[in-house]
């Protein structure tokens, strides 16, 4: 049997191959006085420990620990593993990794992938702390051409928990309520501009979020309901202007590419006879979640790539799981390393069979 573990910086999807993940939050955090590990949801948990930075696992140790509560009740030694390691993870950390895999949980074998499977075509993750774009063809990355855009949904979050602090309410610690009201009200505009002045010419399009009262989560007001008696948070243009920081960073002041950009240079980095092939763009990663995103990637890619190439953008039914799946499909078309192979060479063999860059 196999285990699949898409180890993501913000949340860890964890089931056998045949079966659907379970979902742990992939941090140490603290409810009052108690340390909570991996928690399976974040409402109320502060100061919260995560093992990766930046998208990539720089705290092995901690990662082990979490590792310990969520493989509870799975005998690791009869089973092989699929587990996902970003690209641009240190070797040392790498070799850490799978230490723990082989070392600590023994598991019979181990493949190890920066994501999952494509056949051809572009597979662009909008995640937690990175976004990345991977073009693959026939199955394999393309290593060099790898592009990775330091925006992600952390982010956008800490943009709107920032913005509403200093024009609203003080959200400064009520990270996962602002990251609730990211996920539920905001959208991707088609044009930032004409739906920027809609919403300054007309206020019945803003969206408003009642805050939690008695330990409920909120939930967005309703156009029949009326505010009275209820604290009200209103949206404004941050409705679209949080998401558009996807589109581009350099509104809030950051020198990263934008993520269509960093696609049309993930392409420019493949030789133009390939072009046509990498045209379908897969959407996945929980920032894909973003109503009208699909859309929106067209236009851009429209406007800047002026090659006459037709893009089809594809967002899957959910975008947050498919990693999970397609790792899971891995297992089907490639045989991972043993558990004496890495005994005898190590994971510079690991490496070397899945290609890592
Ligand atoms: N419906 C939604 N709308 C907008 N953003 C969402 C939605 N659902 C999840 N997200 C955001 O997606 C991000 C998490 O994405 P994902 O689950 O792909 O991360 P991960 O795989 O754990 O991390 P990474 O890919 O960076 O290693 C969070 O910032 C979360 O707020």
């Amino acid at each position: 049997m196999t285990l699949v573990l898409d180890n993501g910086a913000y949340t860890i999807k964890l089931g056998l191959a045949e079966s659907e993940p379970q979902v742990y939050y992939n941090c140490i955090g603290r409810i009052k006085k108690e340390v909570i590990v991996a928690p399976r949801s974040i409402n109320g948990v502060n100061e919260v420990m995560r093992p990766h930075e930046r998208g990539v696992l720089v705290d092995p140790g901690l990662q082990s620990k979490i590792f310990k509560k969520v493989l509870k009740g799975y005998v690791c030694s009869d089973l092989d593993l699929v587990i996902s390691c970003p690209v641009y993870t240190p070797f040392t950390c790498r070799k850490q990794l799978d230490e723990i895999v082989f070392e600590e949980y023994e598991f019979k074998s181990e493949i190890r992938v920066p994501s999952g499977y494509q056949s051809t075509g572009i597979i662009v993750d909008l995640g937690f702390s990175a976004s990345t774009v991977m073009p693959y063809l026939d199955g394999f990355p393309i290593n060099s051409a790898i592009t990775r855009v330091n925006v992600g949904g952390k982010l956008l979050t800490n943009y709107l928990k920032e913005q509403i602090s200093f024009r609203q309410y003080d959200m400064r610690d009520e990270t996962w309520l602002v990251n609730l009201v990211k996920e539920k009200l905001c959208s991707v505009s088609s044009n930032f501009m004409n739906e920027l002045k809609m919403l300054q010419k007309n206020k019945s399009l803003e969206r408003h979020y009642v805050l939690p009262e008695f330990g409920d989560d909120g939930h967005e007001l309703q156009p029949e309901e009326s505010k009275e008696g209820k604290q009200v948070l209103t949206m404004g243009n941050l409705s679209i202007a949080v998401p558009e920081v996807l589109f581009r960073p350099s509104d809030i002041g950051l020198t990263d590419a934008g993520i269509g950009e960093a696609i049309w240079m993930a392409m420019q980095a493949v030789p133009s006879v390939y072009w046509e092939d990498l045209t379908n763009i897969l959407l996945v990663g929980g920032s894909a979640n973003f109503p009208n995103i699909e859309n929106r990637f067209k236009d851009e890619l429209r406007a800047i790539s002026n090659d006459g190439l037709t893009f089809n953008f594809i967002k899957p039914e959910n975008p947050s799981f498919w990693n999970w799946k397609s790792l899971s499909k891995v297992s089907e078309v490639r045989k991972g390393v043993t558990k004496e192979e890495y005994f005898e060479m190590g994971s510079e063999y690991i490496d070397w069979k899945f290609q890592y860059s």
